[in-house]
């Protein structure tokens, strides 16, 4: 891992929500972010507000000051709304006159109602994240983060995959609910379901770790973990904030994925770069062009998803692969080097097919095969041919 050296920084709080305020902070800074532009920092920063200088927490319900917070967050979501994003990062009607508790206990009228299930699910990772982060500081996910397991090469098994099978790698979805799709599969045990799936023939898995709506665990990824099941995992979660990340690397994964529905340029650029220093992948997930262009424009991204699934309004399209991939999109993808992954929606050998043809080089499915009382047989099902690795070579 690159080595980090510490700086001091005074700022114009301006844009720093209140928590942090008469603060200066000392904070690891890597050699390439030390070279980034101002704003960058800010984002930095931000990630790492919650800490003193000795580490401990000074984040906690009693010292937020609501009504600068929301200022703060407002001018996010109207930096991000340039960029053509909808989901507003948290309610935009102005603090409650009283501070009320998390989210869920806020009083509800038009402006502070979510306006999808997306906007949802992120307004409730946000309360969700700041109390996790209470309790487990950034410092101490560091040291965490130094003495895990070296990291598993994701882009690398997904590369041997496709070449081993002559079709897109899987990666294999240990998901047991979904907000579109209600349980998915009442007997889930997700270290035997994790099995199945590698002896199948899976590439790579991808683990949810929310909660409240996917009724997944990060101790669901870590007992996989830990089970020693080879394939590289995927923390499938709704990153807000760079904390999650040494979070996720923390508990096991090998790599994020981040949606660009969710997160401004800024945010994507520098949560990569703090992937990259603490050595996890990153799966960037799009579902229009405008989000495609992007992230296209933006170096250093390696593996974009593309969801079948509209986020928003659950609607699944399996040519949403084929629309992204058209023309010019697809000529820069390929001078890039991009690999891109299919998501959603694939139940059947001829979608498998067609996402290919399209020119995919991985899938990432979870409905069609988690379903399966034989998760392995499945996967055999939806390619149309047993794909698993020969036992002399496993
Ligand atoms: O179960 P499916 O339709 O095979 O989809 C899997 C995966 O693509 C989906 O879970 C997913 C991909 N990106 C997401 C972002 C948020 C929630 C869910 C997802």
């Amino acid at each position: 891992m690159e080595n980090l050296m510490c700086c001091d920084v005074s700022f114009n709080f301006n844009s720093i929500p209140s928590s942090s305020l008469n603060h200066t902070f000392r904070f690891p800074v890597s050699s390439t972010l030390t070279n980034n532009n101002h704003r960058s920092c800010l984002s930095f920063v931000r990630a790492h507000q919650s800490e003193a200088s000795d580490g401990s927490a000074i984040d906690g319900d009693s010292k937020v000051d609501t009504n600068k917070e929301w200022k703060v967050r407002n001018s996010q979501d109207e930096i991000a709304a340039t960029q053509g994003i909808r989901i507003r990062r948290r309610p935009p009607t102005g603090p409650p006159l009283h501070y009320v508790g998390p989210f869920e206990f806020r009083l509800q009228n038009e402006g502070n109602t979510p306006r999808n299930i997306l906007e949802e699910i992120v307004w409730n990772k946000d309360v969700e994240v700041a109390q996790l982060r209470g309790k487990k500081p950034l410092f101490s996910l560091k040291k965490a983060v130094d003495n895990a397991p070296p990291p598993r090469d994701f882009i690398g098994a997904l590369k041997a995959s496709y070449l081993r099978t002559g079709m897109p790698a899987l990666i294999a979805e240990v998901k047991k609910a979904s907000p579109s799709r209600g349980v998915l599969r009442e007997d889930f045990d997700p270290v035997e379901i994790a099995k199945a799936y590698k002896n199948g023939g899976a590439a790579c898995l991808s683990v949810s770790t929310d909660q409240k709506y996917f009724q997944g665990s990060y101790e669901n990824l870590e007992a996989i973990r830990n089970a020693g099941v080879k394939c590289p995992l995927l923390c499938k979660e709704f990153i807000v904030d760079a904390w999650q990340l040494y979070y996720a690397r923390a508990k096991g994964a090998d790599a994020v994925s981040l949606i660009a529905a969710i997160l401004p340029d800024l945010d994507i650029k520098y949560m990569t770069k703090i992937c990259k220093m603490i050595g996890l992948t990153v799966l960037v997930e799009v579902q229009d062009e405008n989000e495609m262009d992007r992230i296209l424009g933006i170096d250093g991204i390696e593996l974009i998803g593309i969801n079948n699934r509209n986020l928003e309004t659950f609607e699944v399209d399996i040519s949403n692969t084929k629309k992204l991939l058209e023309g010019e999109r697809g000529e820069k993808i390929r001078q890039k080097d991009i690999i891109v992954v299919g998501e959603s929606g694939l139940f059947t050998p001829a979608d498998v097919a067609y996402v290919q043809e399209a020119g995919v080089k991985a899938i990432l499915v979870g409905e069609s095969i988690v379903k399966q009382k034989d998760p392995t047989k499945g996967i055999a099902e939806l390619f149309g041919k047993d794909i698993s690795v020969p036992t002399a070579l496993a």
